[in-house]
């Protein structure tokens, strides 16, 4: 009898926790149920359009950068949904110029999000992932005459001396009739090419064919878990400590120990003026000449160098890499910039290499390398900032502080308002468009970010991609492995090519 009642106890016992049980989760769904229905019909901003996932949770955005084809994406999202979308709870993609002008605009000063933690390490912000506005001005200030046109002129030799290895490599790959990943080649030409201008010498990649001290291998993982981490920053810190403790070598600290050692060769080794014709000096140079008079420290320096390889090589190899493709995919579009060309060289006004002065001077060309930067962007991702507490009045929509907003540059580049119905198309010949060429040149420039954080590095890609397209142009011609299939795209931060051509050199094909 008494096992029955302890019996009967403990069934009840059993029953009330289970009843509790019930309410935790009947309290646990209205919780959830209620903040739904706050999201959706109550929020600030709950008419803004998205996905529907969107409103509720950042994994959404997480899943469709994880799958690799985010860049095209976002032009998808705008398509559909207009030029303000939703992509996580508290971000916001824009799509058209003026809300572009106003989220970049140096008198807005939005700082740029926490997203950008993922791209450094916490404790030892660089140049890229400074979100504090004061701090990024005073190390922006430090450096940013050693990237000015005039600068230029400094960094010219180099370029020829990396376009001549080049040169002698396509000429390799005929002679061994071998097929050559265009992109992987023209990404080591731009490694190779950064190291001659920051620090006087060339990685050595185009010769070895491949990575060198593991740089392009750990960059390419910096910016995939740059890109993916940055969805969720509130982790980073926990994984840079497992990763510190496990030794992992990240790209910051292959990155510092490649800045360290040339600083330090190069501060025993001076190059003083090594071409006095043309006046070519490294970066490198300029660093140190700068800490001897005390603006720069030790930290400037490796900061820029590191910026110079890990911004600098990847975005110029892709835009090289899309301008070759439409050209030799477009036998017309080809065709008129060797016109240009051999027109200017019957003229003797343009010299073999062209010189970066002469390349002003040749509006296809320009045309060809905007038109490249427009419809392939280098870097796939928005730009995320955040809104201070001001707020900020965008597509008609008040935007309360700490909401993240941004603009992507694909998004903004397909936007058929300002690029015309045929956007889709490579057409060097919409930047002779009067209707269009305003707001173009608005928009393409995007490609290299906009306002206070606007690339640092963009007349050193324009001097690289004005020299050596018309080189490659004038002396190659380039025949696709695959000729009825298109490239193959992968995003992470960037957004990478793959495609295999059979190079030919054009005067001893034709003899
Ligand atoms: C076609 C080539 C290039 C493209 C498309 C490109 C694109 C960009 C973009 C979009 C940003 C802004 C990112 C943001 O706001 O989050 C940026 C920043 C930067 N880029 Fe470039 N870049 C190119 C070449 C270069 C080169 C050659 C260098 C160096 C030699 C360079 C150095 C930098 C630096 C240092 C920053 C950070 C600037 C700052 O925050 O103040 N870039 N780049």
């Amino acid at each position: 009898m008494v096992f029955k009642i302890d019996q009967a106890a403990l069934l009840l016992r059993g029953f009330s926790a289970f009843r509790n049980a019930g309410y935790i989760l009947i309290c646990l769904l209205s919780i959830v149920l209620l903040h739904v229905i706050y999201v959706w019909f109550f929020s600030p901003l709950c008419h803004i359009p998205g996905p529907f996932l969107a409103r509720f949770t950042r994994l959404w955005e997480f899943w469709m950068i994880a799958k690799g084809d985010s860049h095209q994406r976002w032009v998808e999202l705008h398509e559909k949904y207009g030029p303000v979308v939703r992509i996580a709870p508290n971000l916001y993609s824009f799509s058209e110029v003026e809300d572009m002008k106003a989220i970049y605009s140096p008198g807005n000063k939005l700082p740029k999000t926490t997203y950008y933690n993922t791209a450094g390490d916490p404790e030892r912000r660089n140049i890229f992932s400074m979100t504090n506005a004061d701090d990024h001005a005073l190390r922006k200030r430090k450096i940013s005459n050693l990237y000015t046109m005039t600068s230029m002129i400094n960094y010219e030799p180099a370029v020829d001396k990396m376009n001549a290895v080049l040169m002698e490599k396509f000429r390799q790959f005929w002679r061994e009739n071998r097929t050559v990943m265009i992109p992987q080649f023209v990404q080591y030409y731009a490694f190779d090419v950064i190291g001659q201008i920051t620090v006087d010498e060339s990685f050595g990649m185009m010769q070895k064919e491949g990575d060198a001290e593991n740089m392009l291998e750990t960059v390419k993982k910096a910016t995939l878990y740059q890109n993916l981490g940055g969805i969720f920053p509130e982790f980073h810190p926990y994984f840079v400590k497992v990763n510190n403790l496990f030794r992992v070598p990240h790209a910051g600290v292959v990155l510092e120990r490649v800045s360290r050692r040339h600083l330090e060769h190069h501060k025993t080794h001076p190059v003083v003026n090594n071409d006095k014709i043309t006046h070519a000096q490294p970066f490198v140079t300029k660093l140190l000449k700068m800490e001897s008079e005390g603006k720069v420290d030790m930290l400037d320096m490796i900061d820029g160098i590191g910026a110079n390889i890990v911004a600098g090589s990847d975005t110029t190899a892709i835009t090289l890499s899309a301008a070759l493709y439409y050209l030799y995919r477009i036998p017309n579009v080809l065709s008129k910039l060797r016109k240009e060309i051999g027109d200017l060289a019957a003229d003797g006004r343009i010299s073999d290499p062209v010189t970066f002065s002469e390349a002003q001077n040749m509006p296809y060309l320009q045309a060809v390398i905007m038109e490249a930067l427009r419809i392939h962007p280098a870097v796939g991702y928005l730009l995320p900032r955040r809104v201070n507490k001001e707020g900020l009045l965008l597509a008609g929509t008040y935007f309360p502080e700490g909401t993240e907003v941004g603009v992507n540059a694909w998004a903004l580049h397909h936007n058929p308002r300002f690029c015309g119905p045929d956007y889709q198309e490579f057409k060097p010949e919409r930047w002779f468009n009067q209707e269009y060429q305003r707001n173009l040149h608005l928009a393409s420039s995007f490609a290299f970010g906009a306002g206070s954080r606007l690339c640092l590095g963009k007349n050193v890609s324009l001097l690289e991609l004005t020299k050596v397209i018309p080189q490659i142009v004038r002396h190659f011609d380039l025949e696709f492995e695959n000729p009825n299939e298109g490239w193959k795209l992968l995003t992470t931060w960037f957004v990478w090519q793959d495609y295999r051509c059979w190079i030919k050199p054009r005067v001893e094909a034709q003899a």
